[in-house]
């Protein structure tokens, strides 16, 4: 995003295809739209209202530590004032370890299309727009042009599972952990990470699709964090508030009679209920002091993405004190027993124990906030990191009493198939070189 015609030509007025209200109304903007001018480094950020690009501009407070980094961030925004008659933004990535640095800027270049830049009511991924998407069911990347090495194995991500089950029978407070697995995926070349996005929007309208500069490249070159991620964590416009959180999953099936029993079968599962039950219950506590009102459906719903089935519960609420900006929220709320447990602090500590990697970015979040204290945060999964050497991408499950070791596995490897098959698709389709 160089050229001088990026400049925020749509300052002070979303603009585009979509509707002006984010009502959903409109026609979803092309997510696609802006790549033509992302260059590494930049923020992209996709949803299914708008899509935003931001580049250049000013890195803000390095660790964001808790309640301190909203007031951090708030008084960034503040002095960088408006540009373009638009609010000063702030975008960017927060680790899963938020008492580790964040990357979060307020970019110097911003340019965002569609409907509704600020959010609109919680349309994200509801099952009839997700089953529309099935078209991504049964791609299936085989790989041939990489090295693939699992972190941990899978035979230690099942010794780790049963670890966790027997640390939770120990300690019956400990409800809930969530354990990840890492896939190195070392290609032939540089793994671009524009060709991933460009195929991440096109195959996951519905999702928050993300690439954010993350440190740690191979001698100090780019590094991205790179996904398409179905969880809203926290969104605020105006004094409307949102979160969707998704616990309990079933990987797709290309036959649709067989897909169809999964979701029940899912949607039937004691154990998912109760896994579900734990996110949405410490979402609320975590929400009810900083809403004036709060709405938690009884039942979670099914969502689709075009790889797995998730149980998903739209949260929505008005915000009671108008200086409570979205940031605010999210860090409020995070990390939700969705990617860590429940208890938070004894999952945190376990996770450290058990799961043998570090997280870095991944089930941290991603997104923007305004001056005005409007902006959404998706949570950083579906996601790699990825960089000259390649690509490592995540996956997780949450594990409770009951969770059986095998199927937790299986779990993850659905999980990856969204950055899977799209950086397979990224590599087969660059130019052979030499
Ligand atoms: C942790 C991940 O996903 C989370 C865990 C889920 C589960 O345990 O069922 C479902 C959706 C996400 O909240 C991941 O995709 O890596």
């Amino acid at each position: 995003m160089t050229s001088p015609a990026a400049t925020d030509p749509d300052a002070g007025s979303p603009a585009g295809s979509g509707s002006p209200t984010g009502t959903g109304a409109g026609p979803l903007p092309d997510p696609a739209a802006l790549l033509d001018e992302y260059t590494p480094g930049d923020f992209y950020f996709s949803t299914d209202r708008y899509t935003m690009l931001g580049a250049g501009g000013v890195h803000v407070g390095a660790a964001v530590p808790s309640a301190a980094s909203g007031d951090a961030v708030r008084a960034a925004l503040r002095e960088a004032g408006p540009t373009g008659g638009r609010p000063a933004r702030v975008v960017g990535a927060v680790p899963f370890d938020t008492s580790r640095p964040a990357r979060l800027a307020i970019p110097e270049r911003l340019r965002i299309i569609g409907g509704g830049d600020s959010g609109g009511p919680a349309e994200h991924g509801h099952e009839g727009r997700g089953q529309a998407e099935r078209s991504g069911v049964g791609a299936r990347g085989e790989l041939e042009a990489f090295s693939v090495t699992a972190v941990p194995s899978p035979e230690d991500h099942i010794a780790a599972v049963d670890e966790a089950l027997s640390t939770m029978h120990r300690s019956p407070e400990l409800h809930k952990l969530v354990l990840a697995r890492t896939l190195h995926l070392r290609p032939g070349e540089a793994v671009d990470p524009l060709r991933v996005l460009r195929i991440l929007a096109r195959r996951h309208p519905e999702a928050y699709t993300f690439a954010a500069e993350i440190p740690g490249g191979p001698e100090g070159g780019p590094r991205a964090l790179v996904g398409a991620s179905p969880e809203l964590l926290a969104a605020r416009r105006g004094d409307a508030v949102r979160s969707c959180p998704l616990a309990g999953s079933a990987a797709r099936s290309a036959d649709p009679a067989e897909d169809r029993r999964r979701a029940e079968a899912l949607q039937a599962s004691a154990k998912d209920q109760v896994e579900h039950a734990i996110v949405v219950d410490a979402i609320a506590e975590s929400l009810r002091p900083l809403c004036r009102t709060l709405e938690v459906p009884r039942r979670p719903e099914l969502v689709a993405t075009p790889t797995m089935w998730h149980l998903a519960t739209p949260i929505a609420g008005t915000v009671a004190d108008a200086a409570i900006t979205a940031l605010d929220l999210a860090l409020a709320l995070h990390p939700t027993p969705a990617i860590c447990g429940a208890p938070a602090a004894a999952a945190h500590a376990e996770i450290g124990r058990i799961e043998g990697f570090d997280r870095g970015f991944y089930s941290g979040f991603v997104g923007w906030c305004d001056a005005r204290g409007d902006g959404e945060w998706a949570i950083a999964i579906r996601c790699a990191e990825v960089d000259a050497a390649g690509a490592r991408l995540f996956a997780g499950g949450g594990i409770v009493a009951g969770s059986d070791p095998a199927a937790e596995l299986a779990e993850t490897s659905a999980k990856f198939r969204t950055m899977v098959d799209a950086i397979d698709e990224a590599v087969r389709a660059a130019p052979v070189r030499g």
